[in-house]
């Protein structure tokens, strides 16, 4: 298994009472494929998600990435090497251009890169359909379905083994939609991520 919940709890204090968002969750999930998780609004896939990138910790259980407790790899060294994150808003730096959007990650992992990680950016950019002159823009110049793909570039770009998204398509129209969820099964189809 590359990633695994155990037994998570995930709650809001109401006044005296606890309102569980997750109660004894497990889940388990196998290296090299596609998991889609479905479920009502407000029933807890973002709140599963967030535990799960380490953006916030369960109130008890633990979730293990390749049979390590991510907790003891560390919460900011597990987002750093191991797990890329794409979120529905995209979240890029608006004042940043699209190719200075993915170098960020690049700039700050502890994984072997390229040391030429401008072309890397480049290229990694273009496969997702960013050409030059675009990634050249600043990303608030991009539609909402170009700057998903930098969002995908920059999950990729520090070469993880695991990509979390929380409705990554949720702003696109149904066209780019269907586009982005090609890149993801492209991606899939590769095996192994690395586009270097
Ligand atoms: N800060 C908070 N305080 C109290 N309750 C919260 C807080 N943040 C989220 N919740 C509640 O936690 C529940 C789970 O939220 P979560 O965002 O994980 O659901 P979701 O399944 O991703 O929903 P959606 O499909 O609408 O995005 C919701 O009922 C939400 O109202």
């Amino acid at each position: 298994m590359i990633l695994e919940a155990k037994d998570l709890n995930y709650y809001y204090q109401d006044g005296e009472q606890r309102r569980y968002i997750l109660k004894d969750t497990s889940i388990s999930f196998e290296k090299g494929k596609f998991y889609t998780i479905l479920g009502q609004s407000g029933s807890g896939k973002t709140t599963l998600l967030s535990l799960l990138s380490a953006l916030d910790s369960p109130h008890s259980g633990e979730v293990l990435f390749n049979e390590e407790n991510i907790k003891k790899i560390g919460y900011e060294k597990y987002r750093r090497n191991n797990v890329g994150i794409i979120f529905q808003s995209y979240n890029l730096i608006p004042t940043f251009t699209a190719i200075e959007n993915v170098l960020v990650p690049m700039s700050i992992t502890e994984n072997e890169i390229p040391d030429d990680t401008k072309t890397v950016a480049y290229n990694l950019l273009d496969y997702i359909g960013i050409v030059k002159n675009k990634a050249d823009r600043l990303v608030n110049q991009l539609s909402g379905g170009e700057q998903q793909r930098v969002a995908i570039a920059r999950a990729l770009a520090t070469n993880v083994e695991l990509i979390l998204a929380d409705e990554p398509t949720g702003n696109l129209d149904e066209e780019m939609e269907q586009e982005i969820i090609d890149i993801f099964k492209k991606l899939m189809s590769m095996g192994n991520v690395s586009l270097w």
